[in-house]
């Protein structure tokens, strides 16, 4: 049976359980639908679908079914970004918010992403107790006669509401307030024309990003945005990114060509779903750079802090950066050295978010949130990564330090002068064989008990085990210590190693694809010196691999 993930249901749009299509949705929203009466009763639910194959009918579906038992279910009116609808739960006062959305995932996958009435996508105990139900509604013979069933219902379903168009300005209005800088009378002038100038080139990448990412940019003066012509329009066969995932430097190459044509400042890209946000930086000598998750996530990091500084904002150790374990310590060291908190959560959004209640019931607060994998999340409206935000902010930040004569890309390179050469070199091996998932996990099981004890020249220092929870320490003569449950964090298969050269290795199964995880991340004195130590290291766990085989 397809299984609650690091974001929801997402599977390949095949038949049967294992797959997406119509029977599971039917039974994942009767899951939904006993939770909401096991919980409050009659429910109000908000739907969005992204731009993919089935992911209109699929929401109809649900919305539809939802309806029928009871509850309240309102739509968006066409294909929706993610984070508004992770920002629509709240002011509509919705009791669980679902989108159709397969994100970055080739356009085979489709996904089904649940949200509670805090914003945030629902924890592990809310997943379980909606996969228990649906193995209990597997029997509702209402909906689950024959396999001709549900198409034919589908039809005669009670249609949901509309969802009111009000909410996209309030969307823009929000995310917009999110720059705070302090200016006074000259630097604001100086500032608009930076944004009126600032050449900007943007790919929605065939999905939903654009028609709210140009209300968004214009509404605040941008006026020399390109869209990148063959990825404007949404198509859910991704013609020119079959991967369309910004992680991946081809879905940019489009964008950085256009940006070469035209002499553009900044390359900005979000994947179909716009939650995640890829960057791209001319450097002097107008060579294009595209940034890494674990870079830009520095680079908010450090934005938002001088941000909050300039109006005077005091940040102290009440302030939290949170980060997922396999994202780089880059911002960390950026948030430490200015007073502010770090904490870590295992991947997903839901983890990350799901700090937000938590740090506010110490009477702390959520300063911003990020992880490796293009990710970022900021305070207050929408509580899960926002690609539209951060291409705002970034967009933002670029014509701010033009006013001083600066741009972005030199901004980023004092960060790393002054707070250390952070690099990552993440990998996959992906495996879509019938066993692949029993043999990724094999793999994870081979790194646990023959660990590197050397990786690109240095000593291993440490492994955390996040599946029982232990840290082992190493001593110089090779002899380790263990301690068991001191990792503070829910059970997951991710082993993480530390070596005195400051290296660190993470594996882990992917949670969304069919996919084994290498997270490597060096810190050194030189970018140079980082990245020999990573290609050193990434040919030393091919070679592992090769001999575990
Ligand atoms: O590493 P995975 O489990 O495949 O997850 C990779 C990513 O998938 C989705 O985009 C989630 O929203 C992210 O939070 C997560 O980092």
């Amino acid at each position: 049976m397809i299984k609650f993930g690091t974001a929801g249901l997402r599977g390949l749009m095949q038949p049967g359980e294992d797959g997406l299509n119509d029977y599971t949705v039917a039974l994942a929203t009767l899951g939904i639908s006993r939770y909401l009466k096991q919980t409050c009763g009659k429910g109000k639910i908000i739907f969005a679908y992204d731009t993919r194959h089935h992911s209109r009918e699929y929401a109809y579906l649900a919305a539809g079914i939802l309806q029928k038992e009871g509850h309240q279910a309102l739509i968006f009116p066409s294909y929706a970004p993610t984070p508004i609808l992770a920002y629509s739960i709240r002011p509509l006062h919705a009791d669980l918010g679902i989108v159709l959305t397969a994100s970055h995932n080739p356009k085979e996958y489709n996904g089904y992403k649940v949200y509670g009435s805090d914003g945030i996508q629902i924890n592990e105990a809310t997943a379980a107790q909606i996969a228990s139900n649906m193995e209990e509604e597997k029997y509702n013979t209402a909906y689950f006669i024959n396999s001709a069933c549900l198409p034919n219902l589908s039809a005669e379903l009670p249609a949901p509401e509309t969802i009111t168009p009000a909410i996209v300005p309030s969307y823009i209005h929000d995310i917009q307030s999110l720059w705070q800088r302090k200016m006074n009378e000259e630097e604001t002038c100086k500032m608009a024309a930076a944004q009126h100038n600032l050449k900007i080139v943007y790919t929605p990448v065939h999905g939903t990003g654009a028609a709210y990412f140009l209300p968004l940019l214009q509404h605040s003066s941008f006026a020399d945005i390109i869209i990148v012509k063959e990825q404007a329009e949404p198509d859910p066969d991704f013609p020119t990114a079959p991967k369309p995932n910004p992680e991946y430097p081809e879905v940019l190459l489009p964008a950085i060509k256009q940006a070469e044509a035209v002499n553009a400042d900044i390359v900005l890209v979000t994947d179909p779903d716009a939650d995640r946000c890829a960057l791209a930086l001319p450097d002097t000598a107008g060579e294009w750079h595209q940034l890494s998750g674990n870079e830009t996530g520095a680079l908010l990091s450090a934005i938002l802090i001088d941000n909050a500084r300039s109006c005077q904002r005091r940040l102290n150790s009440d302030d939290y950066l949170v980060k997922s374990v396999v994202t780089d310590d880059f911002g960390a060291a950026i948030a430490k050295a200015n007073g502010l908190s770090v904490c870590e959560s295992l991947t997903g959004f839901k983890n990350i978010c799901g700090t937000i209640p938590k740090l506010r019931a110490q009477g702390k607060r959520y300063f911003f949130g990020y992880e490796e994998s293009v990710g970022y999340s900021y305070p207050d409206f929408v509580r899960d990564k926002d690609g539209l935000a951060s291409c705002y902010l970034l967009a933002m930040a670029a014509a701010y330090v033009s006013t001083n004569g600066c741009t972005l890309w030199q901004y980023f390179n004092d960060l790393q002068k002054r707070y250390g050469y952070y690099v990552s070199a993440p990998f996959n091996i992906v495996n879509t064989a019938s066993d692949g998932n029993e043999q990724i996990q094999k793999t994870v099981n081979e790194f646990r008990t023959n660990s590197p004890l050397l990786l690109a020249g240095g000593k291993l220092l440490q492994i955390s085990d996040y599946l029982d929870g232990s840290i082992k320490i190493f001593a110089q003569d090779g002899t380790s210590v263990q301690q068991k449950d001191v990792l503070k964090l829910p059970k997951q298969n991710l082993v993480k190693f530390f070596y005195d050269n400051n290296l660190t290795l993470s594996v882990r199964p992917s949670g969304t694809e069919p996919k084994l995880k290498f997270y490597l991340d060096a810190c050194a004195s030189t970018r140079e010196t980082a990245v020999e130590l990573l290609q050193k290291a990434g040919n030393e766990i091919r070679n592992l691999l090769k001999q575990q085989k």
